[in-house]
């Protein structure tokens, strides 16, 4: 069984060997304590350190323990406290207890039930943060979704989509990073019988392989080490509703036939559980990879793919999406900013390995660049500009035409997938973390995406350097 978890406690006490007595008691528990000799102390210990409990004597001079539990509402909002008492003084408990205190104990108690409260007001807390978690994950994914596009290609997409998303059947979608996966995920979400339950995405490639069967599937309290409490998976949480599974080849192969189970059946069990649990959700997958090439390399299992795929939504790269990217264009800028003529030939030209995500960002340091609501191509980043050819530089386009239009079209989603990973890597001069930033995918994605294209072997220490030049950028 896993450790109880080690809570971080604030001991506010004037008697300075009681407050000692309950220190040194758990710290020898395990527990992180800090001590503080009135009520001044302990609040400018708040100030500095998020503590799960604060026990608080109530009588001490100076600032009384009411007073402080009163300004720790400001302080630190949220933090359990229990009030330690003593005896006589109990409608002072009662009184704490209304300005929020967890729990209190009366003078002189067993140590060990004093470390038992404290748990059981750590639990508490943790509950009401997970609720918030659980809520903040559940609404996001609320707001009604446009699907924006107007070409052909798209029009079909659209049709697709609002066929398929009544049927309650699997759908793969699949294209490019930042094409609109996840928004096509959310339109059929919204257009099926499930809409007024909630749609939740996890995506398989953000996560450290060890914890994606947690969070997939949930586990019990003890299965592995940091398993303090149960918790219940995506599955679960997303019962009723869409589970929407990002970057699905990357879910590892051990895992794969447990994903087969819960779509053939709708059974789980819990990780560490040898309980089944039964769950009615509909699984949206998408991937930027060719997942039938992935079978036929035998990386991918053939009766998963064939499960997944009952029906699929091919989404089109931007750059083949005639006048969408105007569209785009014209719902970000809104009237904020307009575009000089270079500008416009800028986005025109440029192909947008990164598609509509890659599009808004642009569009996003654009509107903070520009110099009185008129967007130049100085506005754009770098690489948009350099394959746009200025109009009175015409005469340089037919002698050097830009790399990116010299290069045959792609014709495989491998192809197009390699193509976006070394455009994001020229642009960014071979700077791994810059161009997983310039794609929208994890960094870790990105590594694989590179090995996988043999676009170069990552030495360890180009994570850290990569980690490294982010922060710097990050913090700047
Ligand atoms: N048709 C669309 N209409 C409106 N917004 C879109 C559309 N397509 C994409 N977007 C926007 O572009 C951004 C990227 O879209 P999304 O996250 O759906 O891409 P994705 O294909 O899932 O990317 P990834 O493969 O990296 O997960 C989001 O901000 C999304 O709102």
């Amino acid at each position: 069984m896993a450790a109880d978890p080690v809570l971080s406690l604030l001991i506010v006490e004037d008697d300075a060997d009681f407050r000692a007595l309950c220190e040194e008691f758990m710290v020898r528990r395990g527990h992180r304590v800090t001590a503080a000799a009135n009520g001044g102390e302990g609040l400018d210990a708040c100030r500095r350190t998020d503590f799960d409990v604060v026990l608080l004597d109530l009588n001490m001079p100076g600032l009384t323990g009411l007073e402080v539990l009163d300004r720790l509402a400001e302080v630190q909002p949220g933090v359990e406290v229990v009030v330690l008492t003593g005896q006589g003084t109990i409608d002072s408990a009662v009184q704490a207890m209304k300005l929020g205190a967890a729990d209190y104990l009366t003078k002189p108690f067993p140590l060990p039930e004093l470390e038992a409260r404290c748990r059981i007001a750590a639990d508490r807390r943790r509950l009401r943060r997970d609720n918030v978690r659980l809520r903040t994950l559940l609404s996001r994914d609320r707001a009604k979704v446009t699907m924006i596009g107007a070409s052909p290609a798209m029009r079909q997409v659209t049709a697709l989509i609002g066929r398929v998303a009544p049927t309650d059947h699997t759908v793969l979608i699949s294209g490019e990073s930042g094409a609109g996966k996840e928004v096509a995920a959310k339109a059929i979400h919204e257009r099926s019988r499930r809409a007024d339950r909630p749609m939740v995405t996890v995506n398989c490639a953000a996560l450290p392989e060890q914890l994606v069967e947690s969070e997939l599937f949930g586990h019990e309290k003890g299965a592995f080490t940091g398993a303090t409490e149960e918790q219940p998976g995506l599955f679960e949480v997303a019962d009723g509703g869409t589970l929407f599974i990002d970057e699905l080849g990357e879910l590892p192969p051990a895992l794969q036939p447990k994903l087969l189970r819960v779509l053939e059946d709708g059974s789980l069990r819990r990780v560490g559980s040898s309980r089944e649990r039964r769950v009615d959700v509909r699984v949206v997958a998408a991937t930027n990879r060719d997942l039938a090439a992935e079978v036929a390399a035998g990386q991918f299992r053939e009766d998963l793919y064939y499960r997944v795929n009952v029906l699929s939504v091919d989404l089109p790269p931007l750059r083949e999406r005639g006048d969408d990217r105007w569209a785009f264009v014209e719902m970000k800028l809104a009237g904020k900013a307009k575009l000089d003529p270079d500008a416009r030939e800028a986005i025109g030209t440029y192909p947008w390995p990164g598609n509509v995500r890659q599009l808004l960002n642009a569009l996003d340091r654009a509107l903070i660049l520009a110099d009185d609501g008129v967007i130049t191509p100085d506005d754009l980043p770098p690489d948009v500009c350099r394959t746009a050819t200025p109009r009175d530089r015409s005469s340089e386009r037919e002698s050097d035409p830009p790399p990116a239009a010299r290069r045959p079209p792609a014709t495989t989603l491998a192809d197009r997938e390699r193509e976006s990973v070394e455009a994001a890597l020229r642009k960014t001069d071979g700077n791994k973390a810059e161009a997983a930033r310039l794609l929208g995918v994890h960094r870790r994605k990105m590594y694989r995406l590179i090995e996988r294209h043999g676009l170069g072997v990552k030495p360890i220490a180009d994570d850290e350097s990569d980690a490294d030049a982010d922060d710097a950028q990050e913090t700047a």
